[in-house]
C-alpha cells in the first residue's frame, strides 16, 4: 500500500461507523475478506446496482437482463478453462510465513520504476514551466528512458513466464530483482506454485454419490449457456446483450485490501454477442460507453484511466481494465473484454450441443463473438466510497466530514427535521415524510439541536436536509439544506418533490 494510507483507514473506519460496512461475523472475530453491507452500505450498493441495470438494460432495447444461478453443472467450469487455469501463482515467505501473488511482487516492482520515472518527468516539469516538451523529454532522457526500459523488459518477462507457466523463471525474477517481502524485508522465499482459485462443494446425500460443484467465480458462464435460451425466447438479433448481477466466489491469495479483493463478492457483467469480425469495433464502443457512465457519476475524470492490456487471458484478443484512483493508488475496477467466440465454442465441444445464430441478413450460421463488461459492484462501492469521503474546513475556523455521494446514489435522498420538538412541528413533519416516502427513501430526525443533525446527514451522506420550523405551520413553506453548498432556501411544501426528484432522478444524471 502507500499513497495515500490515512484517507484509506478513514474511509474503512468511516464506513464502519456510519452503517455502510461491517467485518463478516464480526462478534466471532470477522471472517478474513468477508464483509456485510450495513443499512447505508446495503442502499448505496442497491442503488449502484439500479443505476447499471438501468443504464444497460432499460436504456437499450436490445440488451436484457437474467438472473443465473450460483452453482452450475460443473462440465460448465472445465469448459470455460477454470477447472485448468483459473490458478495464481503464489509464494510463501519462510521467515514471515506471509504468502504472497507471486506476479503482484513483481507487479509492484514493475510500478516503483514508473513511480520512479514519473519523479523525473514532474521534476523536469517543473524546473522548464511551460516550454516543457514531455514526449521528448520522455524519450531522450536517459534516466527516463533506463527506468521505463527495465520496467518493459520485466513485465513482458514475467508475461512471457506466466503463459508457458514456468514458475521457476518466476521465482529467479524475484530473485534477480532482489523483492523483497513488503512487510518484512526478508527474501528467504519458497518457489512459486500454482493456486486454484473456485471454492468446491459437493452435491448430494452421501459422500461416495455427492458430485464436485464449485461456487461460480464469475457471472460470466450463466450468460454463455443461457445464450440460446434468451436468444430464442426473447427473439433477440445480433448485435445484442445480455446483462447479469450476481455473486461471485474466488479464494484469493491475498485479500487484504477491505472490499477491493473479497472471497464472496458481486459482480454486474454484460455479454454482447456480435458479427465475427465486427468485434473489435464493438470493443471500442464499449470502451467509451463505459467510461462515460462512470465519468456521468461527477467523481472526478481524473480518477479513471484505461490501461490496455499487453497480457491476454487465453479467451480474449483485446482487453482493457478501467482502473480508478483508489487511496491505494490505480488499480482495476472494470474489465472490458474481447472473449472471441472461446466461451461458446468450448460449450458446444463440452455439451454436444450447437450454440450459433443464424443471420438472416448473412444468411448463414456462425458462432458470434462476445465483448464483455465486468464491473465489480463492491470495487464499484469502494471507489464510490473513496472519492466521497471529504474533510472540509469551513468559515470560522471548524470543520466538517462530508461524504458527497452522487446524489442519484445515496442511501437516503432527505433528511426531514422538525427544528423543534414540540408545538406540532413534528407532526408536520410525519407528514411530508408520509408524502415523500411514496418516492424516495428519507428519514425523519428529532434527537439534537439542529446543527448537529445537518451535521450528520452530512457525514451519512444525505444530499438534502429539510427542516420544518414555526413559520412552516403558517405559510406551508420549509428551508431545505444543500449537503454539497450548504445553501439553504425556503420552498413549499408542495415544491418537495420535484425539488429530490431534479436532484437524485437517474434521468438527471446518466448522460448517453
Ligand atoms: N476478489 C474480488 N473482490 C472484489 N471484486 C473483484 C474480485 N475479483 C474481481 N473483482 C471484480 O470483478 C471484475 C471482473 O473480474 P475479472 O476476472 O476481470 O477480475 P481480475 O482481472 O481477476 O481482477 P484482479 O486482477 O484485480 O484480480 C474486476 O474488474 C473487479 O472489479
Amino acid at each position: 500500500m502507500a499513497k495515500n494510507d490515512d484517507l484509506f483507514k478513514n474511509v474503512i473506519s468511516h464506513a464502519k461507523e456510519y452503517g455502510y460496512i461491517f467485518a463478516s461475523s464480526e462478534i466471532y472475530d470477522g471472517l478474513s475478506a468477508v464483509y456485510d453491507y450495513g443499512q447505508n452500505g446495503a442502499e448505496l450498493k442497491k442503488n449502484i446496482k439500479d443505476y447499471w441495470w438501468k443504464s444497460m438494460v432499460q436504456m437499450h432495447q436490445n440488451i436484457v437482463g437474467i438472473d443465473a444461478s450460483i452453482l452450475m453443472h460443473p462440465t460448465t467450469w472445465k469448459a470455460s478453462g477454470h477447472v485448468d487455469a483459473f490458478n495464481d501463482p503464489l509464494i510463501d515467505n519462510k521467515d514471515s510465513k506471509r504468502r504472497y501473488r507471486a506476479d503482484v511482487l513483481v507487479e509492484d516492482y514493475a510500478e516503483k520504476l514508473l513511480q520512479k520515472a514519473q519523479k523525473e518527468i514532474d521534476k523536469a516539469k517543473k524546473r522548464f514551466g511551460e516550454d516543457f516538451d514531455e514526449e521528448q523529454f520522455t524519450s531522450t532522457n536517459p534516466r527516463v528512458m533506463r527506468y521505463l526500459g527495465q520496467r518493459k523488459e520485466i513485465l513482458e518477462r514475467l508475461g512471457r513466464s506466466l503463459t508457458n507457466e514456468d514458475l521457476a523463471d518466476v521465482k529467479a525474477l524475484i530473485e534477480e530483482l532482489e523483492i523483497a517481502d513488503p512487510e518484512t524485508g526478508s527474501r528467504n522465499w519458497t518457489e512459486v506454485r500454482q493456486f486454484n482459485l473456485m471454492f468446491g462443494t459437493k452435491l448430494g446425500a452421501s459422500a461416495e454419490s455427492a458430485t464436485q460443484l464449485y461456487l461460480r467465480p464469475e457471472t460470466a458462464q450463466g450468460i454463455f449457456v443461457n445464450f440460446l435460451n434468451v436468444q430464442k425466447t426473447g427473439r433477440m438479433k445480433i448485435p445484442f446483450g445480455i446483462a447479469q448481477i450476481g455473486k461471485a466466489f474466488r479464494n484469493e491469495i491475498v485479500a487484504r485490501q477491505f472490499i477491493f479483493r473479497m472471497r464472496e463478492f458481486e459482480q454486474m457483467e454484460m455479454q454482447f454477442f456480435v458479427r465475427p469480425g465486427d468485434e473489435l469495433k464493438w470493443y471500442e464502443h464499449w470502451k467509451e460507453v463505459r467510461l462515460k457512465w462512470h465519468y456521468s457519476l461527477g467523481l472526478g475524470q481524473e480518477n479513471y484511466r484505461f490501461h490496455d492490456h499487453d497480457k491476454l487471458a487465453h479467451y480474449a484478443n483485446a482487453a482493457a481494465d478501467i482502473e480508478f484512483d483508489f487511496p491505494f493508488g490505480f488499480k482495476e475496477l472494470e474489465g472490458v473484454h474481447s472473449r472471441t467466440d472461446f466461451d461458446l465454442k468450448a460449450h458446444e465441444e463440452h455439451s454436444g450441443k450447437k450454440l450459433r445464430f443464424y443471420d438472416p441478413e448473412l444468411k448463414e450460421n456462425y458462432v458470434p463473438y462476445v465483448i464483455e463488461t465486468s464491473i465489480g459492484l463492491d470495487r464499484m462501492f469502494l471507489s464510490v466510497l473513496s472519492a466521497a469521503l471529504k474533510e472540509e474546513e469551513l468559515e470560522g475556523g471548524s470543520s466538517r466530514t462530508v461524504l458527497k455521494l452522487p446524489a442519484v446514489l445515496a442511501p437516503t435522498k432527505a433528511a426531514i427535521l422538525p427544528l423543534v420538538k414540540k408545538d406540532g412541528l413534528p407532526e408536520l413533519a410525519q407528514e411530508i415524510v408520509d408524502e415523500l416516502k411514496w418516492d424516495f427513501k428519507v428519514q425523519y430526525d428529532e434527537k439534537d439541536a439542529i446543527g448537529r443533525r445537518y451535521r450528520r446527514q452530512d457525514a451519512a451522506g444525505t444530499p438534502l436536509c429539510i427542516t420544518v420550523d414555526h413559520d412552516s405551520l403558517e405559510d406551508k413553506t420549509v428551508t431545505v439544506r444543500f449537503r454539497d453548498s450548504m445553501e439553504q432556501k425556503r420552498v413549499k411544501i408542495s415544491e418537495l418533490t420535484a425539488i429530490i426528484r431534479k436532484e437524485t432522478d437517474f434521468r438527471n444524471w446518466l448522460k448517453l
